[in-house]
């Protein structure tokens, strides 16, 4: 699915590559998290992914394509097979959520019938219907987040690369983007992403692809976070150490991939995102269990306790007659970080040709 070939990254400029001499493989449905210390080159790597950029040496396939042979025209129709996910959202500000999302659909020729039972269930199943009409400075961080993972799936792309997407977001509602990625995952979809989350990383034991100063150093198949991020217990008070042990087993209890409850909610989740390989499937699971009920319920329990350091979580609640818990309503506002400009749509894949108004079905 994506293929680095002894690939060597140099900025002009730069004495040292960014990236030096990378072989990577990522098979179809595999979920990486690359992570390393600041300017160890995770970016520049899912840049190339991207064909934002090209390697100074080496070979890039991504979906069966060598990026080099894609000429800059073709870059466009590329990028619409894969969804793209940043720590800065780099939502429209003059769009509505609908819009935002309808806009990956519009300026790629779908219909406007398709278009308006695509967003809608794809908003559903990231926890946002209702939402629909919002402009993205009335919404929280979270949300905005959601949004987000909504306009990179919508396409239902076979990859979808995020960039630091829980970076600017409160534990709480990084865990609950966390789990969305994670149930995207469960549907088929690749997912590679770069962060600094070292507890994510550490409890959802996937792969984990370390680098430093341009090269793998480590490459687990069920993986930690490492050395490079540690917060040196020794130097927290006993105060600290506890809650940091307790915020941990929080998200343990959410994620841990040995739980029988989450293997539940995975298969709940790829039942609503679609059993088709690689692809996600908008519509609802027969059950008609939308996504965000069915991966985030225990967990707004987990974390309701979480303010006591000294109570073990409890066991599972259901909530009767809850679609969206309380947990992916995020009430922390935060600053709107927005994409004012046409570069934007490019960078997703999108031509910036003409962008007209897709209205809110509901
Ligand atoms: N456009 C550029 N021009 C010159 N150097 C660059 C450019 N982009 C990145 N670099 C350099 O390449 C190296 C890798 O940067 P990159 O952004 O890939 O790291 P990163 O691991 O994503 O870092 P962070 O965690 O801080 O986002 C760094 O030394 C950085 O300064």
């Amino acid at each position: 699915m994506i293929l680095f070939e002894n690939v060597t990254k140099k900025y002009r400029g730069t004495q040292k590559p960014a990236l030096d001499a990378i072989d990577l493989k990522i098979d179809r449905g595999e979920f990486v998290f690359i992570v390393g210390a600041s300017g160890s080159g995770k970016s520049s790597c899912l840049r190339l992914i991207l064909r934002e950029d090209r390697p100074s040496s080496g070979q890039i396939h991504v979906a069966g394509q060598d990026l080099s042979k894609i000429s800059s025209r073709k870059v466009p129709y590329f990028r619409r097979g894969l969804g793209t996910v940043f720590q800065d959202f780099r939502l429209l500000a003059n769009k509505t959520v609908f819009d935002n999302v309808a806009f990956t659909l519009q300026v790629i020729g779908k219909s406007r019938g398709f278009i308006q039972e695509a967003v809608p269930d794809t908003l559903e199943m990231v926890g946002l219907a209702g939402k629909a009409k919002r402009f993205p400075h009335e919404l929280s961080g979270g949300e905005q987040q959601r949004v987000a993972i909504a306009r990179a799936i919508v396409n239902k792309p076979a990859i979808l690369l995020a960039d630091e997407p829980t970076g600017n977001l409160d534990p709480a509602t990084s865990l609950g983007i966390m789990q969305l990625l994670k149930a995207i995952n469960a549907s088929g979809t690749t997912v590679v992403m770069a962060t600094h989350e070292a507890t994510f990383v550490d409890i959802m034991q996937q792969r984990v692809v370390e680098l430093s100063q341009g090269v793998v150093v480590r490459d687990d198949v069920e993986g930690g976070y490492g050395h490079t991020a540690s917060i040196p217990i020794a130097e927290l008070t006993d105060t600290g150490a506890r809650v940091l042990r307790t915020s941990e087993e929080v998200v343990r209890q959410a994620l841990a991939p040995d739980v029988e409850r989450i293997r539940e909610q995975d298969a709940a989740a790829a039942g609503a995102l679609g059993s088709e390989a690689g692809f996600i499937d908008p519509l609802p699971s027969a059950a008609g269990e939308p996504l965000a009920e069915a991966i985030e319920d225990p967990l707004a329990s987990h974390l309701e306790d979480a303010s006591d350091p000294n109570q073990p979580p409890p066991p599972d609640e259901a909530v009767p007659g809850k679609r969206i818990p309380t947990f992916l309503e995020p009430d922390v506002e935060s600053t709107v970080q927005v994409a004012e400009s046409g570069g934007f749509a490019e960078r997703l894949g999108l031509s910036d040709e003409h962008e007209g108004n897709v209205g809110p079905t509901r």
